[in-house]
């Protein structure tokens, strides 16, 4: 059951579904730190901050090779990308938290939806090792009864399948589900998942206005989200 041009505020929603890069932080200034690490060790010139906004939001691997990609033929790109991870990892994991900030909002919505009892699930394309330590170092993890991210399934967003099992442990139906998110990979898991969506339009959408996703709100921020659920 798909919930499309539902009346505000939503009602009967239960779970709620967060994406984390560009909906509840900004991380792409450590992306930034990282990549060139990785770049100025494989002896290639730097990308710019806003190529990386445009990258993310596929996962890691994507990341990675569309930053070499910048330089790189697709060969090379594919010859380079084990070197690659490996560097990207050993930066990411020392930067990851320093220079990233939490959106404005996100910690009174969250609180919000603790206080309305609403079931609280991050599901991101960011792989766990990650995940974890960014929303601990920012003091957002304890808001979280479940965390999915890239490497929990053999899947991860656009497929739908992490929202279902999100909606499916907290023993609610998808249809009393919102899932907020930034980009094109939450809006078609969101919808072939059978959830309502909300998009913020301050993350990254590889520079596309998210009202092109037919979300059921475009909301200005996590705590306007949880004033429009009950
Ligand atoms: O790491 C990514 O590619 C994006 O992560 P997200 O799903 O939290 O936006
Ligand atoms: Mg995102």
């Amino acid at each position: 059951m798909q919930k499309t041009s539902q009346k505000l505020p939503l009602t009967d929603i239960h779970v709620i579904i967060l994406d984390l890069d560009g909906t509840m932080i900004d991380s792409v200034p450590d992306l930034d730190v990282a990549l060139n690490g990785m770049l100025k060790e494989l002896a290639l010139p730097p990308v710019d901050v806003s190529s990386i906004r445009l990258f993310v939001g596929r996962g890691t691997q994507n990341l990675v090779r569309s930053t070499l990609s910048v330089h790189l033929e697709s060969d090379e790109v594919e010859k380079t990308m084990n070197i690659a991870m490996t560097l990207f990892y050993k930066y990411y994991r020392i930067v990851n938290g320093e220079h990233s900030t939490v959106f404005p909002g996100v910690r009174e919505g969250l609180k919000l939806m603790r206080e309305k009892k609403l079931n609280i699930a991050c599901v991101t394309n960011k792989p766990s090792i990650f995940t974890e330590p960014l929303l601990a170092k920012n003091n957002l993890y304890s808001y979280f009864n479940l965390i999915y991210c890239s490497d929990t399934f053999l899947v991860k967003k656009p497929d739908p399948f992490p929202m279902q099992m999100a909606c499916r442990k907290f023993g609610y139906r998808p249809d009393q589900a919102v899932a907020i998110g930034d980009s094109i990979n939450d809006a078609q898991a969101a919808r072939a998942a059978g959830c309502s969506l909300f998009m913020v339009p301050y993350g990254y959408n590889y520079g596309k206005p998210v009202e092109e996703m037919n979300p059921d709100a475009t909301v200005s921020s996590l705590l306007q989200a949880a004033n429009l659920v009950s």
